[in-house]
Formats: C-alpha cells, structure tokens, sequence
C-alpha cells in the first residue's frame, strides 16, 4: 500500500537512467479476444498484468475460456457458455471490446463496471450490436449494467455507428466480426473517430491472425467471416506509459531511454518521438530503445492529439512545466474517459498555481510558477501520472490515490522511484 496522498519524489539532480516497460494494455487486451475466439489455443508472452488486463481475463474466464500462466499466459478457447457475470472495471477495453464477443456465447451475460464505467459512452456499441441482431437488455439506460442474451451465434453483417465518441466501439466490433455468420461491415458516421492509430491496430492485429479485413474506405471496415488462427504472440511494451518516464527528462534536463521501443509499431504512443521533438527534446531511436534528452528549452506545444488522446494528461503536465505556452486540441473525447480529463486537468493543474483553460476540444496552457499541494486522480492512471511528473519538477507535491496507476501498471510507482531517485 502507498501513503495517501503520496509524497511525489522531487528530482535534485537531472533524471538520467533507463527503464523496461511492462507490456501494452492495448495490444494485451485485444490478444486476449483473439485468442479467446481463436480455433485453438494460444501463447501471449510478456502480456501485461494490471487490473485492466486481468478483467479482461476475469470476463473471459466467465465466459469458460481457460487462461493459465504467468510470464506467459496460455490461452485455451472453449465455446462462450452464460450465465455470466463480467466486471469491466473502469477498463475501456474490457467495457467495449467484450460484450461484441459476449454476444456470441450460448445464454446471458451481465456486465458492470465501476461507478464512472456506468457513465462512460457505451450506447452506440449496444445499439450497433442490437443491429447486428443482439438481444440486449439495459433498462433504456444505453450504458452499463446490462445484460446480453447470446443463442451461441449472432447474424452480423452491417451496421452504422457513431463513433466519434470512442474508436473502441469500431476496435470492438472488429475483433468479433469474423465469428459473427455473415462478418461485419462497420460504417462511422458522424464527428472524425479519434484515435485511428488504435484501429489500426485491431486491423493489423486481425490480419496477423488470418482474418481478411479491407479498411480501403474512409469510415468503413469490412471483416470477413472466418477462423480466427491461434497467436503466438510477444506483447510489446506498453509506449503510452512510457511517456512520464521519458517526460522525466524533458522535466529535469536530464536523458532517459526506454528499451525495447519497437522499430515499427500501431501503438499510438509512438507519436511521442515527434510531440517530444516539438518541445525541444533531442530524441533517438536506436539499438537500445528510445532515448530523450532534454535540450536548451523546455518549449510549448501545440498540437492536435486527436489521433493520440491518452497521452494528453501526462503532455499537459509537461507543458505546465515549460517556458511558453501550449495548446492542446482535437481531444473533447478525452471527457469520456476515466473521468473527464479536461476538466481534471484544468483544476488540478490551477490548484498548485498554473494556468489552464479548458476549451471546447482541448486545453490552453500558459507558463506559470506551479507551488505544492495535493493533485487528485480521480481513479484515473494517466491524471496520477501526471500529478507524479509535477512533483519531479515542483516542491510538496503529493499525488492522491498513486495505486490507481495500477489500472495500466501496476509497477509504476515502484520503477519510477529507482529512476527518479536512485540510490
Ligand atoms: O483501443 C484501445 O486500446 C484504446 C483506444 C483509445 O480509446 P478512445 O478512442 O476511447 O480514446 C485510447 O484512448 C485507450 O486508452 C485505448
Ligand atoms: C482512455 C484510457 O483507457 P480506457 O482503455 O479505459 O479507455 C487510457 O488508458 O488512457
């Protein structure tokens, strides 16, 4: 257990030092669907274990998937059977990417989540899953708890969605798609889908597994119906998390590298190598992973993070620390997330003396001298993180509920100590 609020460690000299991450909770979950609708069973080595990864194991194992294993979860599909019941936590992936599976299982299957799960958007995906021939019963509340009542196979074929609010419904119905009778054909129509580069990943991710997917049209993914092959799969590090390891920098003046940064990857976090760049990092991608310097100045940034919303509270917080100002936008979406992020940046960050302004897409953020004082997380793992990086850079900063880091890493507080503050 950590103290809470935890007392975030203040750098006294530049950070300097190289970390390991853990694996991705987006590539983890989605090989977990994968392999749970595979025909036959499944290696995923160096998965991720945080609590999104494990509800996403607890669902599938109510559902009679076997998953076994510790540095390697061996994953051993069996036909979906209810009655089940799933708690998705606060995890994004479990809440969208399980029930288009759970339709498919052979009785009913209730889901539920945290308190702030049940406000998350999720009536899209309900009602493109009705379309495709789901029986779903939510008490008119087109969010969770609700319940699935599965025959063992659902018709599929196509549906449109507006998917402005999260790309996790289109990610959700994609991973299913190729074991529904006719595939799926899934039409976006609305405001621009944010985060494509996850898309891009379920698509990659299904193509690997021998699933043919044609994403040739804009807004329009066709899945074939077909067999999902079995993974063998080594989960790459989770590069999203990286980002307050590497801000540690960025914050300090100082160097850290991230092994194992692959040289080609979906994760959106990738996009880091070229936001860091713009704020005045030195950066290099090279045998022994990505490196960041810090250079002469810590500058602003102005960029459109529609495409990489989750990285916005720990690129917020590093713009608080720099020397002209930012402007964050393309991410009204984020105020669906674990909680409304703009909005909790906005005050944290005003609470120990910046000054941010929300505005209608994203954030302005003026350079100011922050002071200590406690940042709250609201359960969410990116607002801790971010809280965690002001205090490198800012005396008496003490970070509320550090353990919901655990959501995504459950290690966070641990390696970010022996890297901050090495003995
Ligand atoms: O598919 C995924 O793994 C994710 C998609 C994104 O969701 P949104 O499109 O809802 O932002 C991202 O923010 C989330 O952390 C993970
Ligand atoms: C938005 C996020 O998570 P989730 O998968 O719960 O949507 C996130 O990790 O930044």
């Amino acid at each position: 257990m950590q103290i809470d609020p935890w007392p975030a460690p203040r750098a006294t000299a530049p950070v300097v030092g190289t970390v390991t991450m853990p694996g991705s909770k987006s590539v983890t979950n989605r090989a977990l669907i994968l392999a749970a609708l595979a025909s036959g069973p499944s290696v995923l080595r160096a998965p991720l274990r945080s609590r999104d990864s494990e509800l996403m194991v607890g669902g599938l194992r109510a559902l009679g998937v076997e998953v076994t294993g510790d540095d390697a979860w061996h994953v051993t599909p069996n036909p979906f059977r209810g009655p089940a019941t799933v708690d998705c936590g606060l995890a994004g992936t479990v809440m969208r990417f399980l029930p288009p599976a759970a339709v498919l299982a052979d009785g009913q299957v209730t889901l539920d989540g945290d308190p702030r799960a049940r406000e998350r958007p999720m009536g899209r995906l309900i009602d493109a899953l009705r379309g495709l021939g789901a029986e779903i019963a939510d008490d008119g509340r087109a969010a969770l708890p609700f319940t699935v009542a599965g025959t063992g196979a659902l018709p599929g074929g196509s549906v449109t969605i507006d998917a402005s609010a999260s790309s996790q419904f289109v990610s959700g119905l994609l991973l299913s798609g190729a074991r529904y009778d006719k595939g799926v054909v899934v039409h976006h129509d609305g405001e621009p889908v944010p985060s494509l580069p996850h898309i891009d990943m379920t698509v990659a991710m299904l193509r690997d597994a021998g699933v043919t997917v044609d994403d040739s049209e804009a807004n329009t993914w066709r899945v074939e119906p077909g067999p999902i092959a079995p993974l063998d799969l080594a989960i790459e590090p989770d590069l999203s998390n990286a980002a307050p390891f590497l801000a540690a920098a960025l914050a300090t003046g100082g160097r850290v590298t991230v092994t194992g940064w692959p040289a080609r990857t979906t994760q959106p976090g990738d996009a880091l190598r070229d936001l860091f760049t713009r704020m005045g990092a030195l950066v290099t991608l090279d045998e022994h992973g990505l490196t960041v310097a810090a250079g002469d100045r810590l500058t602003g940034l102005d960029a459109d993070l529609h495409d990489v919303g989750e990285l916005t509270p720990v690129l917020a917080a590093l713009a608080a620390l720099a020397e002209t100002p930012s402007r964050l936008r393309g991410v009204a979406h984020l105020r669906g997330h674990e909680t409304d992020r703009l909005a909790a940046l906005a005050t944290e960050l005003n609470n120990l003396g910046g000054a941010v302004t929300e505005t209608e897409d994203g954030l302005a953020i003026e350079p100011r001298p922050l002071r200590g004082g406690v940042f709250g997380s609201y359960e969410d793992h990116r607002m801790a993180q971010a809280g965690v990086l002001i205090g490198l850079a800012v005396d008496g900063v003490a970070v509320e509920n550090v353990a919901t880091t655990g959501k995504t890493m459950p290690t966070f507080t641990t390696v970010w100590t022996e890297l901050v503050s090495p003995r």
